[in-house]
């Protein structure tokens, strides 16, 4: 049986991930991964004081990524389906060099590898880029009422360490195919032809 690919959509937050990821799944006929939001204890402590709350959070999301492509993700590849995430594990240390430091940061970067450096890689990544007055109204759209509080600073960084660090991904993976997408130039939920345009590059990348 030809082995299932594992495609991940990547981007800041409010990019758009989870929609296009549940687009994509949909048309490819896949299951999806999603990353665990509601359910996260500390997501709003987070939000309201980031410096308290960092270690935790990351850690939160570093055991749930893990558990997920663990019990989630690893079975469905092997068995020879597709799977769509709404996350790269790489996330998690996108996020952990811009919120931690010093010791815990460190910490942090070695128990990523223990956890992650074994688990199934996507070999197609979609990268959806954004500006932030894009991002901000979205984030404002959805109304999650703790990402309200969010710092427009801590977003408008974290747009910049997306630019650095999905080529640096690109160039520690060379047989990853990366797709980018312009998210605040293209509308793949209110323009069908954009979405398939979408859709076709990665086909393409899946043959
Ligand atoms: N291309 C788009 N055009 C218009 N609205 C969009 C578009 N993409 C996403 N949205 C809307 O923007 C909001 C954020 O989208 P979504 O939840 O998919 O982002 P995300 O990247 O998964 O966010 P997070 O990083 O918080 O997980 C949602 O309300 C969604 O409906
Ligand atoms: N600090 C931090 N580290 C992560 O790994 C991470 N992954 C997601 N998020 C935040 C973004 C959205 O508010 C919300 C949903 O994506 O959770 C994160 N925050």
């Amino acid at each position: 049986m030809r082995p299932g690919h594992f495609i991940a959509v990547e981007g800041p937050i409010g990019a758009g991930k989870t929609t296009l990821a549940a687009m994509l799944a949909r048309e490819l006929g896949a299951p999806v991964v999603n990353e665990i939001v509601e359910e996260n204890p500390y997501l709003g402590k987070f939000y309201q004081n980031m410096e308290d709350w960092s270690f935790q959070l990351e850690m939160f999301f570093l055991c749930n990524r893990f558990k997920q492509l663990e019990d989630e993700a690893r079975p469905l590849l092997e068995s020879g389906r597709t799977v769509v995430a709404d996350y790269h594990m790489y996330k998690n240390l996108i996020f952990g060099e811009r919120t931690l430091n010093g010791s815990k940061r460190e910490k942090y970067r070695q128990i990523y590898h223990l956890l992650m450096d074994d688990q199934p890689r996507p070999d197609i990544v979609i990268y959806i880029k954004a500006d932030l007055p894009t991002l901000l109204r979205r984030i404002g759209m959805r109304g999650r009422e703790i990402e309200q509080a969010m710092d427009p600073g801590y977003l408008s960084r974290l747009i910049e360490d997306y630019e650095e660090a999905m080529p640096a991904l690109a160039r520690r993976e060379p047989g990853t195919a990366f797709v980018t997408v312009d998210g605040g130039e293209i509308d793949f939920v209110e323009n069908p032809a954009q979405f398939r345009e979408i859709l076709s590059q990665v086909k393409e990348h899946m043959q």
